[in-house]
């Protein structure tokens, strides 16, 4: 049975009280991880702390960013055993992971390894009150031992997203895995010490998240800075543990996404492109719209066009052949989103399809698996268009005017993403203006540019990461006045 152990200083190391990991495909129990306790995150933070006065502390930022490059090149060069980890923990598309979770995973260290060598740094002349002159410039220094809290869905990449950054600004990181995801975090400790990343710089620690690693990690008054993504009112919690100490958050939080369509849509390519935003990564995707907005002359053309699309996705396991849609993370999740689909059903939701579980065979029929769903004809106040659901399912509604359309996609708490179809520019950029979301795509969804701003409005989060943003939560900025 495969172990997952926490990486401390360095060393892989078992506790001896363990839980066990499920594969979603089959709900096997495929192996047995090791939950950190208060000690164990106590020995990190001393680790942490340590490699920041030791080689890692003193380190150039070029160095730095060559073993970042190296760190990128051997997830590359083990790409096989991290896609089959990933796999393993996750259950999606073997083509999904390879060609999304594994890649952007390894990409993340390069992206901030070259950031942090060329990013500028500001510089201003002033005339003195006395006629004379005064010079300043800024100073970035690492924030210091960073807590990294991940969740199960895009369990390397969004790991990785954090990581990357958070080392390329010199600090060190302690991560703790989503319970339901600890392969490929722990898999990347043998990658850190292969390539000559000093001990205590990248750390990982399992378990859960109140009263377990988690919570210890975020209430340690020796991490200086929290950076996480997760539930909205997982959130809540954080934040309140790094009140204590006053110590900065960054986070990328839950979301309730709208996509809008607009008569003048290319329709096969918008219909493609929301078929991703429901469906990819069995909707659970942060980024994933749940909620869809079609102007009325295409609504119902729209809709049936959505539900072939749905109906042709094949649903099994990583490796079933050409498989679109896989399971979802945990039994718990698949309860969650099957009480969904009850309560659409009770609100009066037609059905246009989906709406239960498939029926599947041998070690499939075991798996976390449901049916891609789609309804129509709630009112906007109903459960399934108010609250995140993270599943393969969406709402379609009609809409008339733009100013419609804005409404519909603000009326929520979250301010995550939206994904508006049109093919006329003024409603384009006048769409994009007006929705409270973080990440506004017109004609695209899930397009990344890392050097961008990427994180979420409202309850969706707090801060920006990517690009020069990150740099706003991984460094202290000083700033140096010189009288000449
Ligand atoms: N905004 C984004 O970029 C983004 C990306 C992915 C997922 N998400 C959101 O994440 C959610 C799904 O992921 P999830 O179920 O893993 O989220 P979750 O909030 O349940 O858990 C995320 C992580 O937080 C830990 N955790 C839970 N409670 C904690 C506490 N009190 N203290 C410290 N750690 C704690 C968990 O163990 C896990 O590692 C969805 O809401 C989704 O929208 C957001
Ligand atoms: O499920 C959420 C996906 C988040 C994606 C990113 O953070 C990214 O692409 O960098």
């Amino acid at each position: 049975m495969k172990q997952f152990l926490n990486f401390i200083d360095g060393d892989f190391v078992a506790t001896g009280k363990t839980f066990d990991k499920r594969a979603p495909a089959t709900n096997q129990v495929i192996g047995q991880v090791h939950e950190a306790g208060q000690a164990e995150v106590d020995a990190a933070v001393a680790a942490g702390h340590a490699a920041l006065k030791g080689e890692w502390g003193r380190m150039s930022v070029v160095r730095r960013a060559e073993l970042l490059h190296a760190v990128a090149d051997e997830i590359n060069r083990r790409f096989d055993e991290f896609l089959a980890a990933e796999l393993a923990d996750t259950g999606k598309p073997h083509a999904l992971a390879s060609h999304i979770d594994i890649p952007r995973g390894a990409a993340n260290f390069k992206i901030f390894a070259d950031i942090v060598k060329n990013v500028p740094t500001e510089s201003f002349q002033m005339t003195t009150p006395d006629g004379g002159t005064a010079i300043s410039y800024a100073l970035r220094s690492p924030l210091g031992v960073v807590g990294v809290i991940c969740p199960w869905n895009l369990p390397l990449l969004l790991m990785t997203w954090k990581v990357g950054p958070a080392l390329a600004c010199g600090n060190t990181v302690i991560v703790k895995p989503s319970e339901e995801t600890p392969a490929t975090a722990t898999l990347l400790g043998e990658v850190m010490n292969a390539v000559g990343i000093p001990k205590g710089v990248y750390q990982v620690l399992h378990g859960f998240g109140p009263g377990s690693a988690g919570e210890f990690i975020t209430r340690h008054p020796g991490v200086n800075g929290i950076t996480f993504t997760g539930e909205t009112r997982t959130g809540e919690a954080i934040m309140a543990a790094a009140a204590k100490g006053v110590r900065p958050v960054s986070f990328e939080l839950g979301g309730k996404n709208a996509g809008i369509v607009f008569a003048d849509a290319d329709f096969d390519k918008a219909v493609a492109g929301i078929t991703r935003s429901v469906f990819e990564n069995c909707g659970q995707v942060c980024l994933g719209t749940e909620r869809v907005y079609v102007q009325r002359p295409i609504f119902d053309r729209f809709v049936a066009a959505l539900k072939a699309k749905a109906e042709a996705l094949k649903i099994g396991g990583p490796d079933t052949p050409g498989v679109g849609l896989g399971p979802l993370i945990s039994a718990e999740h698949k309860a969650k989103v099957l009480s969904y689909y009850a309560k659409a059903r009770a609100q009066g939701a037609t059905v246009v399809t989906g709406g239960g579980e498939p029926s599947l065979q041998g070690l499939l029929a075991e798996g976390h698996f449901v049916q891609p769903t789609i309804w129509t004809g709630l009112p906007e106040s109903s459960t399934v268009i108010r609250e995140e659901i993270f599943g393969p399912c969406c709402h379609i509604a009609p809409f008339d005017t733009e100013e419609e359309a804005i409404a519909l996609a603000n009326a929520t708490d979250y301010g995550l993403a939206t994904t508006v179809w049109t093919q006329d520019l003024g409603t384009a950029h006048r769409m994009a203006a007006a929705i409270e979301v973080g990440l506004c795509w017109i004609n695209s969804w899930f397009l990344r540019d890392l050097r961008t701003a990427f994180g979420g409005a409202k309850a969706s989060g707090i801060g920006r990461e990517g690009g020069v943003h990150s740099l706003e939560f991984y460094t202290e900025l000083r700033n140096v006045m010189v009288k000449l």
